[in-house]
Parts: C-alpha cells; structure tokens; sequence
C-alpha cells in the first residue's frame, strides 16, 4: 500500500538550513512527496508563520491532507508547481521556496505507478494520475525519432536509436503497455553491459521525465519563483539529474548581474542582479548515503533574491 511506503528526506538539513526559516515567514514546499522538509520548515515557523504545500501526484496531497489539514499554518494544493503564481497563498510574495526534484521513494516503489523495471505493471509513469498521457501512450504514438531523441538527450543512452527502432518495429505487433515488456525490449536490444546496473535504467528515467514535462516545469517553476520570492527570499533546489542541475545553475546565474555574451564578441551589458548564489553547489554526505543511496546524485543549489 502507498501510504505504508516511505521517503527518506534527501540532504534534509542543508536544504532547510539554505531556505533561512524566519518564524513568521511565508513559505512554499512545491514538492511535498511525504513531507520530510515540509515538517522540517513547519517546525521552525512559528505560530504565524504560513506553509503552501504543493505536489502533482494526488497520493502524495492525500497523505499532506492527512498529518496537515489541521494546521492552520498550512494550505494544501494538488498542482504542479509551475503554477504557483496563481494561487492566492503565492499572491503577497514568499519569503522561500523549495523545490526537491524528481520522483519520491513511493511512487518507486509502489509497481503499480509503473516508474519500475524492477517489477511488472502497467506502463504509467505520470506523477499526476488524474491527467495526461501515460509512457504506454506516448509509446504509441511517437516517431522513432521522437524516441530516440528522448532517450538520449534526457537519458544519455547510447542505443537510443537502437531501441527505438526495436520499439516501433514491435508495438506493430504487441502495443507496448507494461514496464516488464519494455524492460525485456531493451534488454534484448542492449545485452546486459554495465555490471549491476539494468540495461533499461537510462530509457525508463527518460521516459518519465519526458511524460511528467519534468524540465519544462523546472523552467517555468524558476522564472515564477523569481517573482513571487521577496527581496531577500530564498530558493533551495535539489536535483537528481544533470540537465536538472544545469538549468538551476544557468538561472542562477543569468540573473546574477554577470556580463554576458561570448569572450570574443562585444561585451553586452549586464542586467541588474536579481539573485545571488549563497555557497557552492552542495552534495550530500558519505554519512547520508550510507544510509540513503537514493541521495546519490542529488545537487543542492541556494540562491538568495536581491531585487
Ligand atoms: C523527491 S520527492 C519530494 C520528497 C519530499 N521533499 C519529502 O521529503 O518527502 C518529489 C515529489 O515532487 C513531486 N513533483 C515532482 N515534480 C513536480 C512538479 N512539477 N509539480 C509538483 N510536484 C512535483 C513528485 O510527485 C514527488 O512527490
């Protein structure tokens, strides 16, 4: 059962730490999942303070219902992220957001979401179940090309052509609609290369990111916290992947008042710094993957707002 399924909160006390609660504050958590910063936030705010907790997947609002309805501090909002500037709670400006990206341990872990090739199910993939098109849909529609391309640029995968040949050459045949199938695709395609690790794993992470809109929604949720976060608000932001993590540090950035343009063409003016890094890019601890290894490609980024 989902709700007996848990989430480890991933580098829980530098992310918190980066957003600088201030009792009273206005906050937003855009990615409950099963609340480990949320309750961290919670706890530092005060009496007066105020928390909008958001998430795309209604499993994950059901369980932010659940331990928190009864807060008066809190406001409970089944949307994506990138729509937080249109919602009341947003509408004086926030004193912090935080964003912890990509999929929680539940959605994982429960086969019937289908995320896994660890265990066979429905083809699914979507964060948010009440709308949108699953990975079997996307399937069975897309160009060849339109596979390959997903599969490498967001996952790397250097058979991307490869299966997405064998994809389209089979769906003729058999629609492909369960995550054992694909998983047993790829593995016909590949072979087995890498030792411990599933020939299918770089084809499934691209694949949800391309049915979730996973870096379009990182973009627009970017530009939205920059308008909504206060002078001196924060943005705190874990990624787990590296076109994630790029997009977080060219925001970052292209809004620091740096000058831009190429070294060898004329300088172009600077715009007015509007954020400012605060620290470096921050990994988490040999101690924390010890007992999370799911923290093993996360990258925090804290960015202060100045104007
Ligand atoms: C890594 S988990 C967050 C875990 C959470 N910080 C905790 O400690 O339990 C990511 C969560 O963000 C949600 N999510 C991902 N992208 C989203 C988006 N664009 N809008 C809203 N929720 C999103 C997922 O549904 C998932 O529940």
């Amino acid at each position: 059962m989902a709700e007996q399924l848990r989430h480890i909160p991933v580098m829980l006390g530098e992310a918190v730490e980066g957003l600088a609660v201030q009792a009273g504050g206005r906050y937003l958590d855009g990615t409950f999942g099963r609340g480990g910063h949320a309750r961290a936030v919670l706890s530092r705010l005060g009496p007066d303070g105020r928390l909008l907790l958001m998430d795309r997947d209604p499993q994950a609002i059901a369980t932010a219902h659940a331990e928190f309805s009864g807060d008066p501090r809190v406001s409970i909002r089944h949307a994506n992220f990138s729509s937080m500037a249109e919602w009341d709670e947003t509408a004086g400006g926030l004193d912090g957001i935080l964003l912890d990206l990509g999929v929680s341990s539940p959605q994982l872990d429960e086969a019937a979401r289908g995320f896994s090739f660890m265990a066979d199910a429905p083809l699914d993939m979507r964060m948010d179940t009440t709308q949108g098109e699953s990975a079997a849909d996307f399937l069975a529609h897309a160009s060849e090309k339109e596979i390959a391309d997903v599969l490498w640029i967001y996952g790397e995968e250097r058979f991307s052509r490869k299966i997405a040949r064998a994809i389209v050459e089979d769906r003729t045949e058999h629609p492909i609609t369960r995550t054992g199938q694909l998983a047993g695709l790829i593995e016909r395609v590949v072979g087995r290369r890498e030792p411990g690790k599933h020939p299918a794993t770089r084809s499934f992470q691209a694949l949800r990111i391309r049915v979730n809109g996973e870096l379009d929604a990182l973009a627009q949720g970017l530009e939205s916290a920059l308008s909504l976060l206060k002078v001196g608000g924060r943005l705190s932001i874990i990624s787990f992947h590296s076109l994630e993590d790029r997009a977080v540090k060219l925001f970052i950035r292209d809004h620091s008042g740096r000058v831009q343009g190429s070294r060898r063409g004329p300088p172009v003016a600077a715009a007015p710094a509007r954020l400012a890094a605060v620290g470096k890019a921050q990994f988490p601890s040999e101690a924390e993957l010890a007992v999370n290894p799911r923290a093993r490609s996360a990258v925090l980024r804290v960015a202060e707002k100045l104007a």
